[in-house]
């Protein structure tokens, strides 16, 4: 029997929301040799330290998990930090990767790509047809240049390069920062205290109108276990030159913000008031991504909204004490 080669991945930012979960999926499978670098040991903004990481390592494929990232608020006082930190590293990681021959590579977007006001569900071929939401255009530009640069690098150099542009995640080892996180991680924590304080009200920022689609962070690494271990013909086609090297994915529903903060103060088991702060920004009022080349390759998330909420708290609980 032929001994195939274990595929060498390097998964980048593997102690965050996401590179944890794509950790957890590809060790699961038992089928790659895993190599990490915590920020400590390889700092991606420093091109020559990744290049030489690259050489000497010399992964088959790579998960592009390591960003600057962070909620609406974070986004609206860091703009600078969203922009130049996510273009360091990605310039940083697609020099690296082509010059030591990397045969695959999943580079992670976000839906806040897309123009705010485009039709809904969101297609992928909407890209680059409208404005950006102004709360993460620094963000949303770098990620674009990133999808930019998959497709670049594919038409120049033949490289298999794809761009994932998942829905808003939440999930165990989330960022719990009551300022800088997003709704998901903000919300447990807040309902958490008004708990634990006995209040009778807590804070929603904007008007709880927007509608967000949300995806448990398990379900996001399954995906890209999913898509990196497609065989060559679909990842080939996916990633040929002539084609915008993205595809969405995301649960295919979307709820409110009211309604998510219902469901957290149900999980969370706390009784009182939510009280709307609209002096807070609402950002993009809707991004339900369309799902369909997702699906239509095989795969589709398996979390419900409620069951990943009741984990997450759980995982909050454990991490930050009952
Ligand atoms: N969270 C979400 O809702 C969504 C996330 N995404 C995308 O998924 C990807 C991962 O996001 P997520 O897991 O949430 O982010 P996290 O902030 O949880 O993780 C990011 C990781 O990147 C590392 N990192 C950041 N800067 C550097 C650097 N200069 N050198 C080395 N490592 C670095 C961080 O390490 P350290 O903490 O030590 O700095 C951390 O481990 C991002 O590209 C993001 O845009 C897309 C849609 C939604
Ligand atoms: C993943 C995604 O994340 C960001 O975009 P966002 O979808 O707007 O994400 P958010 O989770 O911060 O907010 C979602 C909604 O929820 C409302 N909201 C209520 N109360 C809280 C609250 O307490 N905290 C936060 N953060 N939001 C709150 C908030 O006002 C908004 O209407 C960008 O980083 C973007 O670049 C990106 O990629």
């Amino acid at each position: 029997m032929e001994n195939k080669k274990m595929k060498k991945v390097y998964v980048a930012g593997h102690r965050g929301l996401v590179g944890s979960a794509t950790m957890r999926a590809l060790e699961a499978l038992g089928s790659y040799e895993i190599i990490t670098r915590t920020h400590d040991e390889l700092d991606l903004f420093d091109r020559s330290e990744t290049r030489k990481f690259f050489m000497s390592r010399r992964p088959d494929y790579v998960v592009m998990c390591a960003a600057k990232v962070g909620g609406i608020l974070a986004n609206a006082s860091s703009p600078v930090d969203f922009l130049h930190n996510n273009l360091a590293i990605q310039l940083s990681v697609f020099d690296a990767a082509y010059a030591s021959g990397v045969e695959r590579m999943i580079f992670l977007g976000s839906s806040c790509i897309y123009p705010r006001d485009c039709p809904q569900p969101i297609r992928e071929e909407y890209l680059l047809t409208g404005p950006l939401e102004a709360t993460n255009r620094p963000y949303a530009l770098a990620k674009i240049a990133g999808v930019e640069s998959c497709w670049s690098f594919n038409r120049q150099y033949q490289t298999r390069y794809l761009a994932l542009m998942p829905t808003n995640l939440y999930g165990p080892g989330d960022n719990y920062h009551p300022e800088n996180s997003h709704v998901l991680p903000a919300l447990i924590r807040r309902f958490h205290q008004a708990k634990i304080n006995g209040d009778t009200s807590v804070e929603i920022w904007g008007s709880g109108k927007p509608r967000r689609e949300f995806m448990y962070s398990s379900d996001v690494g399954d995906a890209i276990a999913f898509l990196l271990g497609l065989p060559d013909s679909d990842f080939d086609a996916l990633t040929a030159p002539d084609t915008a090297p993205l595809i969405n994915v995301g649960v295919g529903e979307d709820v409110t913000i009211r309604e998510v903060a219902e469901l957290v103060k149900a999980a969370v088991c706390w009784e009182g008031n939510l009280v709307f702060d609209t002096t807070k920004p609402d950002g993009t009022p809707r991004k339900l991504l369309d799902v369909t080349r997702l699906r239509n390759l095989g795969w589709k998330a398996k979390t419900s909204l409620g069951a990943g909420l009741q984990a997450t708290y759980e995982d909050f609980l454990r991490l930050h004490g009952a």
